[in-house]
Protein backbone atom coordinates (compact mmCIF):
# COMPACT_ATOMS: atom_id res chain seq x y z
CA UNK A 1 0.00 0.00 0.00
CA UNK A 2 1.34 3.44 -0.73
CA UNK A 3 1.47 5.89 2.08
CA UNK A 4 2.18 9.48 1.51
CA UNK A 5 3.52 12.17 4.01
CA UNK A 6 2.41 15.92 4.03
CA UNK A 7 4.17 18.05 6.54
CA UNK A 8 7.39 15.46 6.11
CA UNK A 9 9.97 18.08 7.15
CA UNK A 10 8.57 18.28 10.43
CA UNK A 11 9.31 15.99 13.50
CA UNK A 12 5.99 14.61 13.20
CA UNK A 13 6.40 13.83 9.42
CA UNK A 14 10.01 12.45 9.86
CA UNK A 15 8.80 10.07 12.86
CA UNK A 16 6.46 8.87 10.31
CA UNK A 17 9.40 8.48 7.67
CA UNK A 18 11.56 6.44 10.04
CA UNK A 19 8.57 3.91 10.99
CA UNK A 20 7.04 4.18 7.50
CA UNK A 21 10.67 3.18 6.32
CA UNK A 22 10.39 -0.33 8.40
CA UNK A 23 7.01 -1.41 7.32
CA UNK A 24 6.07 -4.31 5.60
CA UNK A 25 2.62 -3.24 3.95
CA UNK A 26 3.22 0.34 3.89
CA UNK A 27 5.85 1.67 1.13
CA UNK A 28 6.46 5.14 1.56
CA UNK A 29 5.82 6.65 -1.42
CA UNK A 30 5.93 10.55 -1.40
CA UNK A 31 6.69 13.08 0.53
CA UNK A 32 5.19 16.46 0.70
CA UNK A 33 6.16 20.13 1.64
CA UNK A 34 4.55 23.63 1.61
CA UNK A 35 7.74 25.48 1.45
CA UNK A 36 10.64 23.13 0.10
CA UNK A 37 9.69 21.86 -3.66
CA UNK A 38 12.82 19.48 -5.02
CA UNK A 39 14.62 19.57 -1.50
CA UNK A 40 15.82 16.07 -0.99
CA UNK A 41 15.18 15.04 2.58
CA UNK A 42 18.47 14.16 3.41
CA UNK A 43 19.79 18.28 3.11
CA UNK A 44 17.25 18.99 5.80
CA UNK A 45 17.58 15.51 8.06
CA UNK A 46 20.89 14.08 7.31
CA UNK A 47 20.53 10.83 9.05
CA UNK A 48 18.64 10.12 6.49
CA UNK A 49 20.79 9.37 4.08
CA UNK A 50 21.01 5.92 2.48
CA UNK A 51 16.98 5.11 4.25
CA UNK A 52 14.87 7.68 2.27
CA UNK A 53 15.85 9.21 -1.13
CA UNK A 54 12.41 10.62 -1.75
CA UNK A 55 12.68 14.49 -2.22
CA UNK A 56 10.34 16.57 -0.78
CA UNK A 57 7.67 18.06 -3.17
CA UNK A 58 4.60 20.62 -3.56
CA UNK A 59 1.82 19.63 -2.25
CA UNK A 60 -0.50 19.28 -4.93
CA UNK A 61 -4.28 17.29 -2.97
CA UNK A 62 -5.61 16.50 -6.49
CA UNK A 63 -2.91 13.99 -6.86
CA UNK A 64 -1.83 13.44 -3.43
CA UNK A 65 -5.85 12.11 -3.25
CA UNK A 66 -5.91 9.77 -6.01
CA UNK A 67 -2.15 8.29 -6.14
CA UNK A 68 -1.84 6.91 -2.26
CA UNK A 69 -3.70 4.56 -0.56
CA UNK A 70 -3.21 6.59 2.22
CA UNK A 71 -2.35 9.75 3.07
CA UNK A 72 -0.93 11.55 7.13
CA UNK A 73 -1.13 15.02 7.14
CA UNK A 74 1.84 15.74 10.05
CA UNK A 75 1.05 20.37 9.62
CA UNK A 76 0.10 22.39 12.00
CA UNK A 77 -3.53 22.96 12.92
CA UNK A 78 -5.01 25.48 10.75
CA UNK A 79 -2.93 24.25 7.88
CA UNK A 80 -4.54 20.73 8.09
CA UNK A 81 -8.14 22.06 8.46
CA UNK A 82 -7.85 23.41 5.25
CA UNK A 83 -6.04 20.54 3.47
CA UNK A 84 -8.11 17.64 5.13
CA UNK A 85 -11.22 18.45 3.31
CA UNK A 86 -9.34 18.77 -0.24
CA UNK A 87 -7.88 15.58 -0.13
CA UNK A 88 -11.47 13.57 0.96
CA UNK A 89 -13.74 11.88 -2.06
CA UNK A 90 -10.53 10.89 -3.21
CA UNK A 91 -8.96 7.14 -3.36
CA UNK A 92 -6.88 7.74 -0.14
CA UNK A 93 -7.69 7.34 3.25
CA UNK A 94 -6.42 10.09 5.70
CA UNK A 95 -5.25 10.38 9.27
CA UNK A 96 -4.84 14.15 10.41
CA UNK A 97 -2.15 14.13 12.95
CA UNK A 98 -3.27 17.64 13.96
CA UNK A 99 -5.60 19.08 16.45
CA UNK A 100 -8.47 19.97 13.56
CA UNK A 101 -10.73 17.10 13.37
CA UNK A 102 -10.50 16.42 16.98
CA UNK A 103 -13.13 19.05 18.61
CA UNK A 104 -17.10 17.86 17.22
CA UNK A 105 -18.18 21.31 18.70
CA UNK A 106 -16.97 23.43 16.16
CA UNK A 107 -17.03 26.76 19.29
CA UNK A 108 -14.91 24.40 21.16
CA UNK A 109 -12.52 24.66 18.48
CA UNK A 110 -12.33 28.30 17.95
CA UNK A 111 -12.08 28.81 21.36
CA UNK A 112 -9.52 26.66 22.23
CA UNK A 113 -7.22 27.09 18.95
CA UNK A 114 -8.25 30.97 18.22
CA UNK A 115 -8.22 29.59 14.71
CA UNK A 116 -10.81 28.62 11.52
CA UNK A 117 -12.33 25.20 12.18
CA UNK A 118 -12.45 22.76 9.37
CA UNK A 119 -16.14 22.03 7.63
CA UNK A 120 -18.35 20.58 10.32
CA UNK A 121 -19.84 17.94 7.89
CA UNK A 122 -15.67 16.99 7.33
CA UNK A 123 -14.83 17.04 11.21
CA UNK A 124 -18.02 14.83 12.25
CA UNK A 125 -17.26 12.25 9.40
CA UNK A 126 -13.51 11.85 11.01
CA UNK A 127 -13.00 9.21 13.85
CA UNK A 128 -11.30 9.58 16.79
CA UNK A 129 -8.17 7.63 16.85
CA UNK A 130 -7.47 6.61 20.53
CA UNK A 131 -6.84 3.00 18.98
CA UNK A 132 -7.19 1.37 22.09
CA UNK A 133 -10.84 2.44 23.02
CA UNK A 134 -12.00 2.75 19.45
CA UNK A 135 -10.99 -0.17 17.08
CA UNK A 136 -14.14 -1.07 15.71
CA UNK A 137 -14.66 2.41 14.25
CA UNK A 138 -11.31 3.04 13.12
CA UNK A 139 -11.63 0.05 11.25
CA UNK A 140 -14.02 1.41 8.98
CA UNK A 141 -12.83 4.75 8.83
CA UNK A 142 -12.17 6.47 5.64
CA UNK A 143 -10.93 10.14 7.56
CA UNK A 144 -8.78 9.75 11.22
CA UNK A 145 -8.34 12.20 13.28
CA UNK A 146 -5.05 11.12 15.11
CA UNK A 147 -5.35 12.27 19.18
CA UNK A 148 -3.16 14.68 20.37
CA UNK A 149 0.11 13.61 22.37
CA UNK A 150 -0.86 15.11 25.90
CA UNK A 151 -4.91 13.48 25.46
CA UNK A 152 -3.02 9.94 24.70
CA UNK A 153 -0.71 9.42 27.41
CA UNK A 154 -4.05 11.27 29.94
CA UNK A 155 -6.81 8.99 28.50
CA UNK A 156 -5.43 5.92 28.01
CA UNK A 157 -4.51 6.16 32.07
CA UNK A 158 -7.98 7.35 33.24
CA UNK A 159 -9.84 5.22 31.16
CA UNK A 160 -9.88 2.46 33.07
CA UNK A 161 -10.39 4.09 36.49
CA UNK A 162 -13.41 6.48 34.44
CA UNK A 163 -14.93 3.65 32.98
CA UNK A 164 -15.46 1.65 36.20
CA UNK A 165 -16.53 4.64 38.41
CA UNK A 166 -13.58 3.97 40.06
CA UNK A 167 -12.88 7.72 41.00
CA UNK A 168 -15.03 10.70 41.53
CA UNK A 169 -15.26 12.16 37.70
CA UNK A 170 -15.88 15.32 38.44
CA UNK A 171 -12.42 16.03 40.23
CA UNK A 172 -9.87 14.84 38.53
CA UNK A 173 -6.37 16.36 38.48
CA UNK A 174 -4.11 15.57 35.70
CA UNK A 175 -0.32 17.24 35.93
CA UNK A 176 1.97 16.57 32.37
CA UNK A 177 5.22 17.12 31.16
CA UNK A 178 6.82 17.06 27.90
CA UNK A 179 9.61 17.21 26.12
CA UNK A 180 10.10 19.66 23.67
CA UNK A 181 9.86 18.01 20.62
CA UNK A 182 6.31 18.49 21.16
CA UNK A 183 6.28 22.08 20.26
CA UNK A 184 7.49 21.13 16.18
CA UNK A 185 10.76 22.06 14.86
CA UNK A 186 9.40 26.11 14.38
CA UNK A 187 11.66 28.25 16.54
CA UNK A 188 9.60 29.61 19.66
CA UNK A 189 11.78 31.30 22.37
CA UNK A 190 10.17 28.86 24.97
CA UNK A 191 12.12 26.14 23.22
CA UNK A 192 15.67 28.10 22.77
CA UNK A 193 18.49 26.08 24.08
CA UNK A 194 19.11 29.00 26.81
CA UNK A 195 15.95 29.32 27.83
CA UNK A 196 14.94 25.47 28.44
CA UNK A 197 17.88 23.66 28.67
CA UNK A 198 18.41 23.62 32.93
CA UNK A 199 14.88 24.89 33.49
CA UNK A 200 11.59 23.44 34.37
CA UNK A 201 8.09 25.51 33.38
CA UNK A 202 4.67 25.60 32.78
CA UNK A 203 3.04 27.09 30.04
CA UNK A 204 -0.54 28.10 28.89
CA UNK A 205 -1.64 27.20 32.49
CA UNK A 206 -5.81 26.67 32.50
CA UNK A 207 -5.79 27.49 28.25
CA UNK A 208 -4.42 24.28 26.78
CA UNK A 209 -6.20 23.48 23.68
CA UNK A 210 -6.04 19.81 24.61
CA UNK A 211 -8.53 20.58 27.91
CA UNK A 212 -11.88 20.28 25.28
CA UNK A 213 -10.24 17.19 23.76
CA UNK A 214 -9.66 15.27 27.12
CA UNK A 215 -13.08 16.69 28.22
CA UNK A 216 -14.57 15.83 25.39
CA UNK A 217 -13.46 11.87 25.22
CA UNK A 218 -14.12 11.56 29.20
CA UNK A 219 -18.01 12.32 28.66
CA UNK A 220 -17.97 10.10 25.97
CA UNK A 221 -17.45 7.53 28.67
CA UNK A 222 -18.82 9.04 31.81
CA UNK A 223 -21.40 11.23 31.82
CA UNK A 224 -20.94 12.79 34.66
CA UNK A 225 -18.02 14.13 33.96
CA UNK A 226 -16.77 17.50 35.08
CA UNK A 227 -14.14 20.04 33.93
CA UNK A 228 -10.84 18.65 34.70
CA UNK A 229 -7.72 20.69 36.00
CA UNK A 230 -4.86 20.58 33.28
CA UNK A 231 -1.49 22.00 33.65
CA UNK A 232 1.41 21.48 31.26
CA UNK A 233 5.54 21.83 31.71
CA UNK A 234 8.03 21.99 29.52
CA UNK A 235 11.05 19.25 30.35
CA UNK A 236 14.92 19.81 29.21
CA UNK A 237 14.65 16.96 27.52
CA UNK A 238 13.81 15.93 23.80
CA UNK A 239 11.25 13.10 23.76
CA UNK A 240 8.58 12.42 25.86
CA UNK A 241 5.30 12.60 27.99
CA UNK A 242 4.43 11.95 31.59
CA UNK A 243 0.85 12.84 33.21
CA UNK A 244 0.11 12.24 36.89
CA UNK A 245 -3.23 11.84 37.37
CA UNK A 246 -4.95 12.47 40.72
CA UNK A 247 -9.02 11.85 41.40
CA UNK A 248 -10.55 10.81 45.04
CA UNK A 249 -11.40 6.74 45.09
CA UNK A 250 -15.30 6.52 45.08
CA UNK A 251 -15.07 3.22 46.98
CA UNK A 252 -12.46 1.52 48.95
CA UNK A 253 -10.41 -0.06 46.44
CA UNK A 254 -6.40 -1.19 47.06
CA UNK A 255 -3.39 -0.37 44.80
CA UNK A 256 -3.70 -4.20 44.53
CA UNK A 257 -7.28 -4.36 43.56
CA UNK A 258 -6.96 -1.25 41.00
CA UNK A 259 -3.42 -2.60 39.36
CA UNK A 260 -5.92 -6.06 38.56
CA UNK A 261 -8.77 -3.80 37.16
CA UNK A 262 -5.82 -1.88 34.61
CA UNK A 263 -4.36 -5.21 34.13
CA UNK A 264 -7.44 -6.98 33.31
CA UNK A 265 -8.69 -3.99 30.99
CA UNK A 266 -5.56 -4.06 28.72
CA UNK A 267 -5.14 -7.70 28.75
CA UNK A 268 -5.06 -7.78 24.88
CA UNK A 269 -3.45 -4.05 23.85
CA UNK A 270 -0.25 -4.83 22.55
CA UNK A 271 1.05 -1.19 23.43
CA UNK A 272 -0.31 -0.38 27.10
CA UNK A 273 2.00 -2.00 29.49
CA UNK A 274 0.84 -1.65 33.13
CA UNK A 275 3.46 -1.90 35.70
CA UNK A 276 3.67 -3.67 38.51
CA UNK A 277 3.04 -2.27 42.08
CA UNK A 278 5.57 0.59 43.07
CA UNK A 279 7.23 0.55 39.87
CA UNK A 280 6.45 3.75 38.34
CA UNK A 281 7.55 4.42 34.45
CA UNK A 282 10.14 6.86 33.46
CA UNK A 283 9.74 8.34 30.04
CA UNK A 284 13.16 6.98 28.59
CA UNK A 285 11.20 3.44 29.37
CA UNK A 286 9.06 3.99 26.19
CA UNK A 287 11.15 6.28 24.27
CA UNK A 288 11.16 5.92 20.49
CA UNK A 289 8.30 3.02 20.97
CA UNK A 290 4.89 2.89 20.70
CA UNK A 291 4.69 1.67 24.58
CA UNK A 292 2.39 3.58 27.01
CA UNK A 293 3.36 2.49 30.44
CA UNK A 294 0.86 3.01 33.27
CA UNK A 295 1.29 2.58 37.07
CA UNK A 296 -1.41 3.40 39.50
CA UNK A 297 -0.92 3.53 43.31
CA UNK A 298 -3.67 4.43 46.15
CA UNK A 299 -2.86 6.82 48.97
CA UNK A 300 -4.77 5.49 51.60
CA UNK A 301 -3.96 9.05 53.59
CA UNK A 302 -6.06 11.02 51.30
CA UNK A 303 -8.20 8.48 49.51
CA UNK A 304 -6.62 9.80 46.14
CA UNK A 305 -5.60 7.21 43.07
CA UNK A 306 -2.79 8.24 41.44
CA UNK A 307 -2.19 7.06 38.20
CA UNK A 308 1.26 7.62 36.20
CA UNK A 309 1.24 7.52 32.16
CA UNK A 310 4.38 7.57 29.73
CA UNK A 311 4.74 7.73 26.13
CA UNK A 312 7.17 9.34 23.33
CA UNK A 313 5.15 12.04 22.22
CA UNK A 314 6.56 11.43 18.53
CA UNK A 315 5.45 7.46 18.58
CA UNK A 316 2.60 6.84 21.09
CA UNK A 317 1.86 10.50 20.76
CA UNK A 318 2.16 11.11 17.15
CA UNK A 319 3.18 8.84 14.39
CA UNK A 320 3.10 5.27 15.77
CA UNK A 321 -0.45 5.58 16.97
CA UNK A 322 -1.03 6.87 13.37
CA UNK A 323 0.22 4.05 11.96
CA UNK A 324 -1.33 2.08 14.84
CA UNK A 325 -4.79 3.34 13.30
CA UNK A 326 -3.84 2.90 9.48
CA UNK A 327 -3.22 -0.42 10.25
CA UNK A 328 -6.34 -0.92 11.23
CA UNK A 329 -7.85 0.79 8.84
CA UNK A 330 -6.28 -1.44 6.33
CA UNK A 331 -6.83 -5.08 8.18
CA UNK A 332 -2.80 -5.48 8.77
CA UNK A 333 -1.49 -6.59 12.16
CA UNK A 334 -2.08 -3.71 14.70
CA UNK A 335 1.50 -3.97 15.88
CA UNK A 336 2.85 -3.81 11.81
CA UNK A 337 6.40 -1.65 11.70
CA UNK A 338 5.71 -0.27 15.33
CA UNK A 339 7.65 -3.61 17.13
CA UNK A 340 10.71 -1.95 17.75
CA UNK A 341 11.86 -1.70 21.42
CA UNK A 342 12.48 1.33 23.59
CA UNK A 343 15.74 2.93 23.04
CA UNK A 344 17.59 2.46 26.62
CA UNK A 345 19.45 4.19 28.21
N1 LIG B 1 5.44 17.09 17.88
C1 LIG B 1 4.62 16.30 18.56
O1 LIG B 1 5.02 15.66 19.55
C2 LIG B 1 3.18 16.15 18.15
C3 LIG B 1 2.64 16.86 17.10
N2 LIG B 1 1.31 16.71 16.78
C4 LIG B 1 0.73 17.46 15.68
O2 LIG B 1 1.30 17.02 14.46
C5 LIG B 1 1.37 18.11 13.54
C6 LIG B 1 2.82 18.26 13.10
O3 LIG B 1 3.60 18.60 14.23
P1 LIG B 1 5.17 18.69 14.20
O4 LIG B 1 5.72 17.79 13.16
O5 LIG B 1 5.64 18.56 15.58
O6 LIG B 1 5.36 20.19 13.72
P2 LIG B 1 6.60 20.82 12.93
O7 LIG B 1 6.49 22.29 13.14
O8 LIG B 1 7.85 20.14 13.33
O9 LIG B 1 6.30 20.47 11.42
C7 LIG B 1 5.14 20.87 10.74
C8 LIG B 1 5.45 20.94 9.26
O10 LIG B 1 4.28 21.40 8.58
C9 LIG B 1 4.65 22.16 7.46
N3 LIG B 1 3.81 23.34 7.36
C10 LIG B 1 3.88 24.48 8.09
N4 LIG B 1 2.90 25.33 7.72
C11 LIG B 1 2.21 24.72 6.73
C12 LIG B 1 1.09 25.11 5.93
N5 LIG B 1 0.49 26.28 6.10
N6 LIG B 1 0.63 24.23 5.02
C13 LIG B 1 1.23 23.03 4.86
N7 LIG B 1 2.30 22.62 5.58
C14 LIG B 1 2.77 23.46 6.50
C15 LIG B 1 6.10 22.58 7.65
O11 LIG B 1 6.85 22.02 6.61
P3 LIG B 1 7.08 22.73 5.20
O12 LIG B 1 7.50 24.15 5.45
O13 LIG B 1 8.18 21.89 4.63
O14 LIG B 1 5.78 22.60 4.50
C16 LIG B 1 6.55 21.91 8.93
O15 LIG B 1 7.77 21.22 8.80
C17 LIG B 1 0.84 19.33 14.27
O16 LIG B 1 -0.49 19.54 13.97
C18 LIG B 1 1.02 18.94 15.74
O17 LIG B 1 0.14 19.62 16.55
C19 LIG B 1 0.50 15.84 17.43
C20 LIG B 1 1.00 15.10 18.46
C21 LIG B 1 2.36 15.22 18.92
C1 LIG C 1 5.72 20.78 24.33
C2 LIG C 1 4.64 21.44 23.53
O1 LIG C 1 4.69 22.62 23.27
N1 LIG C 1 3.63 20.66 23.12
C3 LIG C 1 2.55 21.18 22.34
C4 LIG C 1 1.75 20.05 21.79
C5 LIG C 1 0.90 20.61 20.68
C6 LIG C 1 0.24 19.70 19.78
O2 LIG C 1 0.57 18.55 19.62
O3 LIG C 1 -0.74 20.29 19.09
P1 LIG C 1 -2.20 19.80 18.72
O4 LIG C 1 -3.10 20.70 19.42
O5 LIG C 1 -2.28 19.88 17.27
O6 LIG C 1 -2.30 18.40 19.23
C7 LIG C 1 1.65 22.12 23.16
O7 LIG C 1 1.62 22.00 24.37
O8 LIG C 1 0.94 22.94 22.55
Amino acid sequence: MKASVIGASGYGGIELIRLLSNHPNFELHAIYSSSKDGVPVTEEYPHLADICPLPLTKIDTEVIKETADIVFLAVPSGAAAALAPQLSGGHAKVVDLSGDLRLKETADYQKWYKKEPADQSFVAEAVYGLTEWNRDNVKTAKVLSNPGCYPTAALLGLAPAVKNNVIDVKNIIIDAKSGVSGAGRGLSPVVHFAEMNDNFRIYKVNEHQHIPEIEQQLSWWNENTAPITFSTHLLPVSRGIMATMYAPLTKAMTTEDVHALYEETYKNDPFVRIRPSKQFPGIKEVAGSNYCDISVDVDVRTNRLVIVSVIDNLVKGAAGQAIQNANIMFGFDETAGLKGFPMYP
